[in-house]
This record gives C-alpha cells, structure tokens and sequence, in this order.
C-alpha cells in the first residue's frame, strides 16, 4: 500500500514571517495519516527544518544542481540540501523546464545526484494547453518519465512522480477526473513496464490548481496518491484542508 503525499511547493515565496504557517501546519497535524512536506524556497530550508523540528512535516527543495559541488555560481547541490534539512527535491518542474530550460536529461542528472544523497525525487512532469489540444498529453508524459527518471535506483521510497499540467497550474483551471485518471494509469503502466514491481509503490500526485474545494474528488481518482500544491500550500488552514481530505481518501 502507498502511503499518501501531501507536498506543498512555496515557489518563490516566503521570508521569516512565512514560517509561523508551517509551524502552524505542523501544529494542526501531530499525527498524520498521510505524509506531509513543504518545500521553501532555499533560503528557508534550514529555518523551516528548525522550527519543525520534532514535528511530523518534512522539509525539501525545489531544486539542485546535478554535481556534488563545484564552480556554479548561486546553484545548490543535494548534500547541501540535506545539509539544510531537506529529506526531498522536487525535480523538473515545468517553471524550471520553461524559466532554466531544463531538458529531461538535465532533470535525470539531477534526480541521479538526489538518489545518491539518500533524498527523495519529486519529478514532475506535464502537457502545454497545446500538447493537449494537439492530442499529444500521453506522448509528452511518457517521454518526460522516460528522459527524466534514472534508470538505476527508483523505488517506491526514493522517487515520487508528479503529474502537473502545464495549464493548469496557478490558473484555476483543472482537467476533468477522467482526464486525470487517464494520465495517472499511464503513468502508473508506464513505470511497471521499465521498473517491475518497484513501480507500484512509487506516489503518483496530481498538482495545478488543488484547492480545498476540489480536492476530495480528485483524491479519489485511479492512481492519485496525493498533491502538490502551490498556491493553497502558502497558508497553513487551506492547505491543512487539503491534507484532511486526502486522509479521508479511498486508501491506494
Ligand atoms: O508545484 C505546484 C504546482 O505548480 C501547482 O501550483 P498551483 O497549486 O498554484 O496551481
């Protein structure tokens, strides 16, 4: 069975005051029946790590760099991440993939070095509106899961996938449940077929525009085992919502 997964993705928000909503989301949440997790911008992980200390959130990052270190000025690499408090990376999101150009050769780089830190890989991946419109979501998906994941080392407890439309993101815009339960089967064949058995374990999670409104109907969908959340993850009582309902989800 797959423990559900209840990320939130701060983007690039948040300063010091921001931290009293994490505190509160891990006040609210002693004893979970699903995992949670924030991830801060960079400049917060350790405090964040901190002031959660003892509590049942865990910490992670939005991204990092390939190599272990070295001369790549304003990059982060895993160990510092871990280093930081991070116990998870969130790889390849589509903000990256437009902002930094990243390839899925860049983000399976990335995803390798978080594996052999000991991390957890959140890679995400997703259609443009115009992929979807040009019937082509399956295709993208399935090319981003195989360019994007490392052939060595994913299993159930060290790689998460998430599956993000690049459209509805921030927009309030979200896929019908059959459109979501289509993509996440995929998904979930996808990796059996290259993983084996490994592959029923790893979170699938669905991510763009999860709100405390929708989130019930989607926590039900085939193959969702939790979300992750950007906006409604900056304010602890709406994203607390959102790990209520996927507590009180169908188990996976
Ligand atoms: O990483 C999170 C996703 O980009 C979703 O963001 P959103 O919930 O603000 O639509």
């Amino acid at each position: 069975m797959r423990r559900k997964l209840a990320a939130g993705n701060w983007k690039m928000n948040g300063t010091g005051a921001s931290l009293s909503e994490a505190m509160a989301l891990a006040a609210a949440h002693p004893d979970p029946q699903v995992d949670i997790l924030l991830c801060p911008p960079a400049t917060l992980i350790d405090r964040m790590a901190d002031a959660v200390h003892g509590s049942r959130l865990a910490v992670g990052g939005q991204d990092c760099h390939a190599a272990a270190s070295g001369a790549h000025t304003g990059d982060i690499s895993a160990a510092m991440l871990a280093d930081a408090g991070a116990s998870y990376v969130i790889l390849g999101h589509s903000e990256r993939r437009t902002d930094h150009a990243e390839t899925d050769a860049a983000v399976r780089a990335k995803a390798e070095a978080v594996l052999a830190e000991g991390l957890v890989a959140v890679v995400c991946v997703g259609e443009t509106d115009a992929q979807r419109d040009a019937g082509q979501t399956l295709a993208v998906v399935g090319a981003q899961i195989k360019g994007s994941l490392p052939d060595a080392g994913v299993t159930g407890q060290s790689v998460v996938v998430a599956y993000e439309p690049v459209w509805a993101i921030g927009t309030g815009r979200v896929p019908t449940l059959d459109q979501i339960a289509e993509v996440h089967d995929f998904m979930r064949a996808e990796l059996v077929a290259r993983f084996g058995d490994a592959a029923h374990g790893i979170r699938l999670l669905y991510g763009g525009s999860v709100k405390p409104s929708n989130a019930a109907e989607i926590f039900a969908t085939s193959n969702v085992d939790g979300a992750l959340v950007g906006g409604a993850s900056l304010t602890a009582a709406d994203f607390s919502a959102i790990i209520a309902a996927l507590e009180a989800a169908p188990a996976a």
